[in-house]
């Protein structure tokens, strides 16, 4: 499902009135029936309900909502944040007052109400908060009365991941027809509760332009019957130093739940027989290097290409000057798809040479965590985290290569500029060693030969719902980055049957 921002739900909205001629006011009252709708679901009949309201839309679809539960016997004040309202809105009034409900002179004590409605913002709003909504919106982050956000919390921008304050912290969130970016991207999500996404009305032709997708479902992957080791890929995972050498055994093993039909690592000759004895399923090639790889490694691993799929290279690999050469090498002389994590991204960074991307002939994934991503992008933080769909999918169009961004979300950035949004996960995945099991599951799906973008979505998908299935099992403190490859088949399984649940509640 498209995830759009506050322009392009604007647009879609005036797509609507205009080319398809729905008036705004019927997408209104479908609008403030959904919301209505929920509250009946949750709240019984005879519930005192306080819509606060803002001087836009949003504001009259908290005025029409008003209108809906007074029409089903719950006891409705309305406040008028602003003193006043506009456009639709003050129909909305009108009919409201048509119906005996004057808005209240000043704002009563919350704690008079069961549910407060929050229709002060919506996607109109520019932050930050000022007076007179500052204060209320303070008071509403203080009181322990649910409160149900219309569209976005107010205070919230639909753009970006920020976490504003003020802020209004919803129980439940009801959004209209997409979900906007502050509803999926952390830590403005926070701020929504329990999110639905209703329709209204706006066909998904008018969205067609938008690129950024939050994934839903992923299509299992099939395992022909006359498939053989050889057909279904051999993953070649180049890394490991000292003191690091359990990233690639991680990544490896990873690899081979994932369905991978061989899986060879490519070690420091030195320490090869530590991964003689982790190993068992897979294979170890030692390279040259002491401890670390040495820029020669690169002609021991080209002589080797024929026998692979992929190359997945940097889990555990240090950084180090001939770290960078030996990336920069093989990003040059690799002509199969070539896999980028951990080290291998900080050697690219420090190298500073980020066009040899650009020149490649085959795929290229790149899979950083933020500060990796921050290394390479020379963008700050905070903007990455706030605006991750969008710096991932940009990255990927420049710098033509694919771009899986690791944060507490997943973004995928492809470099014919989609940008795909998974969910899937949970703190519980906060661990070391997470990131090298994410990259040997992805390093065997493209080496199965999938097409990269659904390789990409499926792995990021699966490795999300295993660390799901590992909280359940384990505990949330108690996961480790080994159950995630233990509990893979039960995420295969689980993504097969499609038993998983989706990001938000779908009304329709
Ligand atoms: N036809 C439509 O356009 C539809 C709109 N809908 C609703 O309309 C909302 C969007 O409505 P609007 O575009 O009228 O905008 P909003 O109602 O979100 O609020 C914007 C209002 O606040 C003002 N404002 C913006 N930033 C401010 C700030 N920092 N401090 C104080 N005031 C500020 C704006 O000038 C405007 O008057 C959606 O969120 C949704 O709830 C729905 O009814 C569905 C259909
Ligand atoms: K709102």
């Amino acid at each position: 499902m498209k995830v759009l921002n506050s322009e392009e739900m604007s647009l879609a909205d005036i797509k609507t009135i205009q080319e398809l001629g729905i008036p705004s006011l019927v997408l209104m009252e479908n609008a403030s029936l959904a919301v209505a709708r929920v509250i009946k679901q949750k709240f019984p009949e005879g519930s005192k309900v306080l819509v606060l309201v803002g001087k836009g839309n949003n504001g009259g679809d908290g005025l029409a909502c008003a209108r809906h539960l007074k029409l089903w016997g719950y006891r409705v004040d309305v406040f008028l944040v602003f003193g006043e309202v506009k456009g639709d809105a003050l129909l909305q009034l009108n009919l409201l007052q048509a119906l005996g409900v004057e808005p209240l002179k000043e704002l009563p004590p919350l704690e008079n109400y069961h549910l407060v409605v929050d229709a002060i913002f919506g996607t109109g709003f520019q932050p930050p908060v000022k007076p007179p909504a500052e204060a209320i919106i303070k008071t509403l982050e203080r009181t322990k009365v649910p409160i149900l956000s219309v569209d976005i919390p107010s205070g919230l921008s639909a753009d970006s991941g920020k976490l504003y304050t003020p802020s209004v912290k919803a129980n439940i969130t009801v959004t209209f027809q997409f979900p906007k970016i502050c509803h999926l991207l952390h830590p403005a999500s926070k701020q929504c509760g329990e999110l639905y996404v209703a329709h209204i009305g706006i066909p998904e032709v008018f969205v067609e332009d938008v690129r950024r997708e939050v994934i839903l479902r992923v299509e299992p992957p099939k395992r022909e019957p006359d498939i053989h080791k050889g057909k279904a890929g051999h993953v070649l995972l180049v890394g490991g130093s000292v003191g690091k050498t359990g990233a690639i055994i991680m990544s490896a093993k990873a690899a081979t739940r994932a369905g991978a039909g061989l899986v060879s690592v490519g070690v420091p000759q030195n320490l090869n027989p530590i991964f003689e004895v982790a190993l068992t399923e897979e294979m170890s090639i030692p390279l040259p290097g002491e401890d670390f790889l040495s820029y020669r490694a690169w002609e021991t691993i080209l002589k080797e290409q024929d026998r692979f799929s992929v190359l997945g290279i940097g889990m555990g690999m240090g950084r180090t000057e001939e770290g960078q050469r030996l990336v920069l090498k093989l990003l040059e002389v690799w002509e199969k798809p070539i896999l980028l994590d951990a080290d291998a991204l900080n050697n690219l960074a420090d190298s500073k040479r980020l066009e040899v991307l650009r020149e490649r002939g085959s795929p290229t994934i790149l899979t950083p965590h933020v500060g990796e991503f921050e290394r390479l992008s020379g963008l700050p933080k905070e903007d990455i985290i706030h605006n991750l769909m969008d710096r991932a999918l940009e990255f990927a169009v420049n710098n033509q290569c694919y771009v899986v961004l690791k944060s507490s979300r997943t973004a995928i950035g492809t470099p014919d500029g989609s940008c795909f949004l998974s969910t899937r996960g949970t703190p519980a995945m906060a661990k070391g060693g997470v990131g090298d099991v994410l990259s040997g599951i992805l390093s065997a799906l493209v080496g199965r030969g999938f097409e990269v973008e659904y390789a990409l979505k499926l792995g990021v998908f699966i490795h999300g719902l295993a660390g799901e299935i590992a909280e359940r099992e384990k505990h949330t403190e108690s996961v480790r980055a080994l159950d995630l490859v233990e509990y893979l088949p039960n995420a295969y399984r689980s993504l097969e049957a499609g038993d998983y649940g989706l990001p938000f509640n779908y009304l329709y």
